[in-house]
């Protein structure tokens, strides 16, 4: 007869009542079989255990000895994370950012496309956008801002912009009440603010100031009468009155004429996506309305979904790296996104164009700007290790992965990219682009558009990616007409050469589409993919930066939609600092996945969620209050602040009253929120602005690792 064996697990049962050890507890009629494979699972268990904690040890060992920064970049989506880890880029790793602007050129080509979309479908929507207060003349050949422009030759872009964006935000806007579809306001809270002069509450809300609620709505969208010989005055100059406009008389011609984008669309995407990539169907839809609203009290309870960015646990090894660039085809105003991994890369390395590695070398000596590229990929050299590495294990398994990973980059030879030596031939998407080019200009050029886009709400201005479109495109616009049509700009653009210069670079047939150079930097930094998923970019500065030698940086890119914040919460475990960027110029617009919310109320509530996480207690935060351009141009366009953030109260409407101010909001929550104090530093920024940024971003750069250094007892 076998005896159950009796185990310190039967003595416990009557002394505890541990859920742990009812689990782990053996049968109370174990045989010794049994428990001879209990014990041997057990043993074999406990080696894994082991082999675990001794990797976890050497790898902080390496970690020490490698000197190894973690930044995470969080915030909203369309903050400007993945443009500051471009910026990050292209200061410390240029060889790398250069290697990748084939690839940019693709996403930037596809953002000029989708903007066009953009337009045609406000313009074919079957619903009638509501009447303007304002009837725009539709004589007008070019909008009033380009017309204004005429009259002065000294303005910066920021005040062109502005233009630009006054023109789509039409008149400073008549008051009125909000209606249920409109912009909510911002709840900035009662916190106690830097500014003695601050009140300490201040709850109000206002209602819309955008919306200029018309009782007389058309049924249709009127187009004027017109007649053939009006539409060849469309471009000439102000004097024609009332005449229609070149596109509302040609639409369906224009229409079908530009009918080959949706082709070169496609090649896009395909170029871009990997096949078979159905996430395109199954980007997480916008949340129904009903699942957030805005709380305007100042408890601290949050609000569901930001309650799930601290209290959502994803166990640390169990952290994945999405793998993928997907686009959404559904959705015609969807996004193309990306999940950085595998296919990015792939796709980047189909854009890649072979060659004989004396062709590479014999460039290199010519050009001076890739030669170190092409020697040091020669040489193996470990000065120019860097390297984009998505990997796509869990996150210990990525660091240890890592390291090594960057090893072998630095020792493998980097193949030679089209971009890098400017031998790229021209494509079919471009040949598209350059015949399309004209059509494309009227497009945007004209007030009956401009006037359907405002009434639409659709502003392209501020849409992802788009703002290289309309000032470079508008710069050109006016010029083409000006050679066309005999109408006189005589000295406005003079100052814009370099917009001109991107446009002709971005739409015509050129071998070389990307030369190295200003213009390249800027367009991609204003490009737009929008980031699904996380991804961990790994870089040694190639740039040698004093106490930064030797040290590995990781910068982690979130997606910052509230679809993929839960997937935030694994990558808070041993980060030296934050980077939390609060697009402070979205004060008047709504979220894209739930257009009840403020973005700006957004940035609030998911700046109190950071600061208040336990997790991040101990991490420093800086604080980016980013698109400062863009809120400068809306301040100056006489969108007024203060109807959507009713504390702001009577202050001056200027970027810098306004920049104090919500800098002092932020710090005070801060303060407010954190459960013990630490260092935080806060930043207006536009990171799109290569001069301005690069200072900040250096700032950033010694205070993490000064702060590094002081936590590993090295200062
Ligand atoms: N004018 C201007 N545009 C900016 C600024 N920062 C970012 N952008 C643009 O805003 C768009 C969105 O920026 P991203 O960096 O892609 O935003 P993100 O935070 O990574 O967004 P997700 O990936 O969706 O989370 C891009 O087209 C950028 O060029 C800024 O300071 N000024
Ligand atoms: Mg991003």
């Amino acid at each position: 007869m076998v005896m159950p064996v009796p185990s310190r697990y039967n003595r416990r049962t009557a002394t505890t009542d541990d859920p742990l050890d009812a689990v782990l507890r053996p049968p109370p009629d174990e045989t010794p079989e049994q428990r001879q494979i209990r014990l041997a699972r057990e043993e074999s268990a406990r080696k894994v255990s082991a082999a675990i904690d001794a990797e976890i040890k050497a790898e902080r060992q390496a970690r020490k000895k490698k000197r190894i920064v973690r930044l995470l970049l969080l915030g909203q989506s369309e903050s400007g994370k993945s443009t500051t880890l471009r910026q990050f880029q292209r200061l410390y790793t240029p060889t790398a950012f250069r290697e990748e602007r084939i690839l940019w050129r693709a996403v930037i080509q596809l953002n000029i496309i989708r903007s066009i979309h953009t337009i045609l479908e406000a313009l074919t929507q079957s619903q009638p956008p509501p009447m303007p207060q304002h009837h725009h003349s539709y004589s007008q050949p070019l909008p009033n801002h380009m017309r204004n422009l005429s009259q002065s030759t000294s303005r910066s872009p920021a005040q062109l912009y502005s233009q630009t964006v006054s023109a789509s935000y039409g008149p400073p806007p008549h008051r009125a009440r909000q209606p249920s579809n409109s912009v909510p306001p911002v709840d900035l809270g009662s916190h106690e603010s830097d500014n003695e002069q601050e009140p300490a509450s201040d709850l109000d809300i206002y209602s819309d100031p955008l919306n200029t609620s018309n009782p007389s709505l058309p049924t249709r969208i009127s187009r004027p009468q017109y007649s053939d010989a009006s539409c060849s005055n469309a471009a000439a100059g102000p004097s024609h009155s009332r005449r229609p406009s070149y596109v509302s008389v040609q639409l369906d011609a224009l229409v079908a004429r530009l009918a080959p984008l949706r082709h070169a669309e496609s090649l896009l995407i395909a170029k871009l996506v990997p096949p078979n990539e159905d996430e395109a169907t199954q980007l997480p839809s916008a949340q129904p309305a009903s699942n957030f609203q805005p709380t305007h009290n100042h408890s601290n309870s949050l609000p569901q979904y930001q309650s799930s960015i601290i209290s959502t646990h994803t166990d640390i090894t169990s952290r994945t790296y999405n793998t993928t660039v997907s686009a959404t085809t559904k959705q015609a105003r969807q996004e193309i996104f990306v999940r950085p991994g595998m296919h990015w890369k792939g796709a980047l390395s189909r854009a890649r164009v072979s060659y004989p590695s004396t062709l590479s070398y014999s460039t290199s000596m010519s050009n001076s700007s890739s030669s170190n590229t092409v020697s040091n990929d020669h040489n193996g050299s470990a000065t120019s290790s860097t390297t984009q590495e998505m990997t796509s294990s869990g996150a210990d398994g990525a660091r240890s992965k890592g390291v090594s990973s960057v090893a072998r980059h630095s020792l493998r030879p980097r193949p030679s990219s089209a971009g890098n030596t400017g031998l790229e031939t021209p494509d079919e998407v471009q040949e598209v682009l350059h015949a399309c080019r004209a059509d494309m200009m009227y497009l945007w050029a004209d007030e009956w558009v401009r006037d359907i886009l405002r009434r639409r709400k659709v502003r392209v201005e501020e849409g992802p990616g788009l703002d290289i479109v309309p000032l470079s495109l508008f710069v050109f616009i006016t010029l083409f007409l000006c050679a066309a049509c005999h109408y006189t700009f005589p000295c406005a653009y003079r100052g814009l050469s370099i917009y001109l210069n991107e446009l002709e670079r971005v739409t015509a047939l050129r071998r070389s589409i990307f030369p190295s150079g200003l213009g390249f930097v800027d367009d991609v930094l204003k490009a737009r993919l929008k980031t699904v998923g996380v991804s961990e970019y790994k870089f040694e500065m190639e740039i040698p930066a004093g106490r930064d030698t030797g040290t590995e940086w990781r910068i982690v890119d979130v997606g910052g939609s509230r679809s993929q914040r839960p997937t935030w919460v694994p990558f808070f475990d041993d980060v030296d600092a934050i980077i939390f960027l609060a697009p402070i110029s979205g004060f008047d617009q709504v979220l894209a996945e739930d257009r009840t919310v403020n973005r700006l109320e957004d940035s609030v509530l998911l700046w109190k969620a950071v600061c208040s996480n336990k997790l991040l207690a101990s991490v420093d935060l800086v604080l980016f209050l980013n698109k400062c351009d863009i809120l400068e141009a809306k301040l100056n366009s006489g969108v007024s602040l203060a109807k959507y953030v009713r504390s702001y109260g009577d202050r001056a409407n200027d970027l810098d009253t306004a920049g104090k101010y919500l800098r002092s909001k932020f710090s005070a929550i801060h303060r407010e929120y954190s459960p013990s104090p630490r260092k935080f530093y806060a930043f207006c920024t536009s990171v799109t602005d290569t001069a301005t940024t690069a200072g900040i971003i250096a700032s950033v750069r010694d205070m993490v690792i000064r702060q590094h250094l002081k936590q590993s007892k090295l200062l």
